[in-house]
């Protein structure tokens, strides 16, 4: 049974992918390389690197391989970048996704589809934690573009029964206990991330985005989710896909606990063994004081168990990534 993975050169996709192999599925990868890399996937796996721009290459890629479901993770996926090029994020995001699922409804046939979203749909909320069912009010472009393809899917849906599961993610980090494959974005943007590049020198000290927000300690809080358990989370939701359960689900994808940034950078100084150099700078624009899932549903129709639950297994599988590819896939 063949799943085509779109995205999966890319960090959570690559994940995704040796979960799947793990699991006992085939796998095919579309993807055009964009901010992916061919060295994230293992030997075997076909790769067709191809854009979901081009309808033709989707069509081709799913008569080739007759996928059984399809795990949809091609995105760009920078909230800044996508209020500087917001009409690039919607072709890419929304269009992509747009052909992506013409394509599923001109084989005739009911393919699945699991969706990466984001808690960037929910906006700035109340809710504390945050429920599926929280107003969707995104507030970056790239928070619409998953919006407007969560939308796209249920209608898909409602109209000829598209199969999906739609998955929130809150925040991703760690790496492959491996080490082999982890996070190796070109701009990077992510705070644990950026830690690790501090503590190898590449960058010359932390900034903490805004220390006067309505937490305890001042800094933002946010629910960190371990890119593995994140990619059996994927693997969870295909098997109830395939299985005829949940057939039209939304899923938030977090632990339901809120770290700090102060706390995230404090475990990275645990773990590294030295103090970054830290400053405290102006608030990030944007940004909410606190992103936090309530994770009951998935825990309770999947059987979601997260293995690496520790903020310290996050880190150190993070630091172990770059701290043995400074570069990243780029030897
Ligand atoms: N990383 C996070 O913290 C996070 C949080 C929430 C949601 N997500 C979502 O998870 C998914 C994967 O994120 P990631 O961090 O692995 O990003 P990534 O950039 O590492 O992976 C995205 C992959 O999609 C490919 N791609 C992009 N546009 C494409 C197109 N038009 N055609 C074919 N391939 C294309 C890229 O080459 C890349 O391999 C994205 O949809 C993202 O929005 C990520
Ligand atoms: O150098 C830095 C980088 C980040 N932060 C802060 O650290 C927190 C986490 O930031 P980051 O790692 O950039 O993640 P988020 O902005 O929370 O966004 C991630 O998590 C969201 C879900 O919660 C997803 O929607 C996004 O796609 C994903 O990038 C935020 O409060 C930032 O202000 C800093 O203080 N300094």
């Amino acid at each position: 049974m063949t799943i085509l993975v779109t995205g999966g050169a890319g960090y959570i996709g690559s994940h995704t992918v040796r979960a799947l192999l793990k699991a006992g599925y085939e796998v095919a990868v579309f993807d055009n390389l964009s901010s992916g890399h061919a060295a994230a996937l293992p030997h075997g796996v076909r790769l067709f690197q191809a854009d979901l721009l081009n309808p033709d290459a989707v069509m081709q890629a799913l008569a080739e391989t007759q996928a059984e479901a399809i795990i949809h993770f091609a995105a760009r996926i920078e909230v800044g970048e996508s209020m500087r090029e917001p009409l690039g994020y919607y072709r890419n995001n929304v269009l992509g996704s747009l052909n992506l699922l013409q394509e599923i409804q001109n084989t005739g046939r009911r393919i699945p589809l699991v969706f990466s979203s984001t808690a960037a749909v929910y906006g700035t909320t109340d809710a504390v934690p945050i429920p599926e069912d929280a107003p969707l009010r995104p507030e970056s472009v790239y928070g619409e573009t998953k919006l407007m393809t969560e939308q796209m899917i249920r209608a898909a849906h409602a109209a000829h029964g598209q199969p999906y599961t739609v998955l929130r993610y809150f925040n991703v980090c760690g790496a492959s206990p491996e080490g082999d494959i982890g996070e190796a974005h070109a701009s990077q943007t992510h705070l644990i991330e950026l830690a690790c590049m501090t503590a190898l020198g590449k960058r010359a000290k932390m900034m903490v985005f805004g220390d006067d927000y309505p937490t305890p300690d001042g800094t933002c809080l946010r629910d960190y989710i371990h890119v593995q358990d994140l990619a059996g989370a994927h693997v969870l939701a295909l098997k109830a896909l395939l299985d005829g359960r949940h057939g039209a689900a939304t899923y938030n994808v977090g632990l339901g606990r809120g770290f700090s940034v102060r706390e995230v950078l404090d475990m990275v100084d645990r773990v590294v063994g030295t103090r970054l150099p830290r400053e405290i700078a102006e608030r990030r624009a944007g940004d909410p004081p606190r992103l936090v899932a309530d994770g009951t549903r998935i825990r309770e129709e999947l059987g979601f168990t997260p293995q690496f639950p520790e903020l310290r297994q996050m880190v150190e599988t993070a630091w172990m990534w770059h701290r043995t590819h400074p570069n990243g896939f780029e030897f």
